[in-house]
């Protein structure tokens, strides 16, 4: 067997703000060529398994570090961090940390400038990586204008362009849209057979991980590794929801239909797996499941009427643009990246102006309102939280809103108390922010928001960079809120979310409106899935298999795993 590529033995770390340690005892080996998959529940320590690989522990991050970790037989202690830089390319979670060009060509150049790589060949390996990232017009902005998706696939580029021997992405997925999550995902597979690299991913969404092959997936809980093992193996295991991550949807359907796992074939694809009588026992549950009811219209909230909107040197993104939002909506707005969501909700919120059109709010034109006076009834949580967070403890973070208002500190502090409770953010009230994980502190930045009790929320990826358990717990609660009476618009790429919590869903395209009507019905119409980058799902795939309606099995197995999780 050849040498190991990375090793860690026994290693336990402790970041220097932390009284416990983050990682504990791990002891890992990794051979050159190996695809891994890290999962684990959000703070278990994933990110920063990840950081010891690439040397930002301890060289960036300082902290007590026992064990050893070796990177292409160099001890990451003792080696520099550039060193290191040339064997592990990492594409972070949150690439608004990674920008370092003026412009997104430059930034993607970075690394090559670094390696005086002469400038016709820069230019093309620029022009090639930009191409398959789907990033090709925006070479001359500034990274700072680009969409989340965008941000996103230009750190990615800035990366692949290396052609490195290990290539670590955390959370590549997060802000992708369906359609280029899947590219995404084939193109580091691709990269994974055809440079030989070793490919490390750190991802919540398991299942569309899976879609590609992947030899191992170390599942992390607690700062220790408590499984490693094929994914077929780890997918007949209980530990998936033992650790509170979420099994592909697939295999859901087949539990709900009695069908047992160990029985099954090809388990790791929802193209081929197999068990006895499958298509039966699925079109015989599906059979006696209650029907889904249709969708009713609400009052409106909110009324656009012929909505005029481009950016100052950009093509025009709205043009004779209207919806309306029902009172009491629960609405996914989805589409392609950089096709305007975000704008969207900025224009309602006031931070951008329309350039014709009317917003009408509650009867009430919101032309006339400042973004202080719409920031008391619509709320905007958005996508990234280091764009939204000013206090640095997590407290403070979460009162500011109220002490603006003028309420007493007493006032104050059981409504935050119940925020942070709800939030999962309780046992850390005390703490700085700066000691959070990604996805704590986009709780922090939601908690911050539910404290003001808005009648219109808009959640730009509210569950991006979390774990299922807090997806859950943050999407009932944000369902429960809605079954009080607000109203919802969760801007998403997430396919499941949408499915299982929206009850209405806005499909935007370059020329507008796509479609209005609910989740399954969008998911089941393959023009609109292809022209907003939306991407089916193992439900319908699974469906389709079998002759059963796609729309209809893919909203009763969705009914069913909700009602049994109540
Ligand atoms: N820079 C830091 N300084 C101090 N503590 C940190 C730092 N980064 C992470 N931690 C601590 O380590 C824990 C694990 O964080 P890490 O980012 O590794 O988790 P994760 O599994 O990647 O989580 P997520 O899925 O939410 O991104 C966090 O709960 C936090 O307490
Ligand atoms: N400040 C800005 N100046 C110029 N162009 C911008 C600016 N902000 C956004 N854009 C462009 O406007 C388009 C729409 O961006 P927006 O952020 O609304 O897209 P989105 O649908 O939210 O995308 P994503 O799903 O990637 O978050 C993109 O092409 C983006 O590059």
């Amino acid at each position: 067997m050849a040498a190991p590529l990375i090793t860690f033995d026994h290693v336990t770390f402790r970041y220097a703000s932390q009284s416990e340690p983050t990682l504990k005892d791990i002891s890992l080996t990794i051979q050159p060529g190996e695809k891994i998959l890290i999962v684990g529940p959000s703070g278990s320590g994933k990110s920063t398994l990840g950081s010891l690989i690439n040397g930002l522990i301890p060289h960036a991050f300082p902290g007590d570090l026992q064990g050893a970790v070796t990177v292409a037989g160099q001890d990451v202690a003792a080696s520099d961090l550039f060193q290191l830089s040339l064997h592990v390319g990492t594409v972070l979670q949150d690439p608004d940390s990674q920008f370092v060009g003026l412009t997104v060509a430059e930034d993607i150049a970075f690394s090559l400038e670094n390696d005086n790589t002469g400038l016709p060949e820069m230019r093309r390996r620029v022009a090639k990586w930009a191409a398959k990232l789907g990033i090709s017009a925006q070479l001359s902005q500034p990274p700072q204008a680009l969409s989340g998706g965008q941000k996103q696939r230009d750190a990615m580029a800035g990366v692949l362009i290396d052609e490195g021997q290990i290539l670590l992405f955390d959370e590549p997925l997060a802000s992708l849209d369906p359609a280029t999550g899947k590219s995404a995902m084939a193109l580091i597979n691709q990269l994974h057979q055809e440079l030989g690299a070793t490919v490390i991913i750190i991802e919540h969404r398991l299942e569309d991980v899976l879609a590609q092959p992947v030899d191992r997936v170390l599942v992390m809980a607690d700062g220790q590794i408590v499984g490693d093992m094929p994914p077929a193996d780890l997918l007949r295991s209980d530990l998936l929801v033992k650790n509170g991550l979420r099994p592909p949807l697939y295999l859901e359907a087949l539990r709900f239909a009695d069908v047992p796992l160990a029985e099954t074939d090809h388990i790791t694809s929802v193209q081929q797996v197999t068990a006895p009588d499958l298509g039966a026992r699925l079109r015989q549950w599906a059979a006696q499941e209650p029907p889904i009811p249709a969708l009713t219209e609400k009052p409106p909230l909110l009324t656009i009427r012929h909505l005029d909107f481009g950016y100052p040197k950009g093509p025009a993104l709205y043009h004779d643009f209207n919806l309306t939002i029902g009172t009491g909506d629960m609405i996914a707005l989805v589409g392609a990246n950089g096709v305007g969501k975000t704008t969207l909700s900025q224009l309602i919120t006031g931070f951008l102006q329309p350039t014709a059109g009317t917003l009408e709010f509650q009867g009430i034109n919101l032309a006339a309102q400042s973004i202080k006076e719409r920031a008391d009834k619509i709320g905007y949580i958005m996508q990234d939280p280091n764009q939204m967070i000013s206090k640095a403890m997590i407290y403070d973070e979460v009162a500011l809103g109220l002490r603006l208002r003028g309420l007493s500190e007493a006032a104050i502090a059981p409504r935050v108390d119940q925020a942070l409770t709800i939030c999962g953010l309780r046992p850390f009230r005390k703490w700085p922010i700066s000691a959070l994980s990604y996805g704590q502190k986009k709780r922090v930045t939601i908690a911050a928001i539910l404290v003001l009790e808005p009648a219109l929320l808009i959640l730009d990826e509210p569950t991006a960079g979390q774990d299922w358990r807090h997806y859950t717990q943050m999407m009932r609660f944000l369902a429960g809120l809605n079954t009080q009476g607000i109203t919802m618009l969760l801007i998403t790429h997430d396919m499941h979310l949408m499915l299982e919590y929206a009850q209405r869903t806005i499909v935007l395209g370059p020329a507008g409106l796509l479609k209005d009507d609910t989740p399954s019905a969008v998911l089941s119409d393959p023009a609109v899935v292809a022209a907003a980058s939306l991407a089916e799902t193992s439900l319908y795939t699974l469906a389709q298999r079998f002759q059963l309606d796609p729309a209809s099995f893919t909203a009763k197995v969705i009914a069913h795993e909700r009602r049994r999780a109540l």
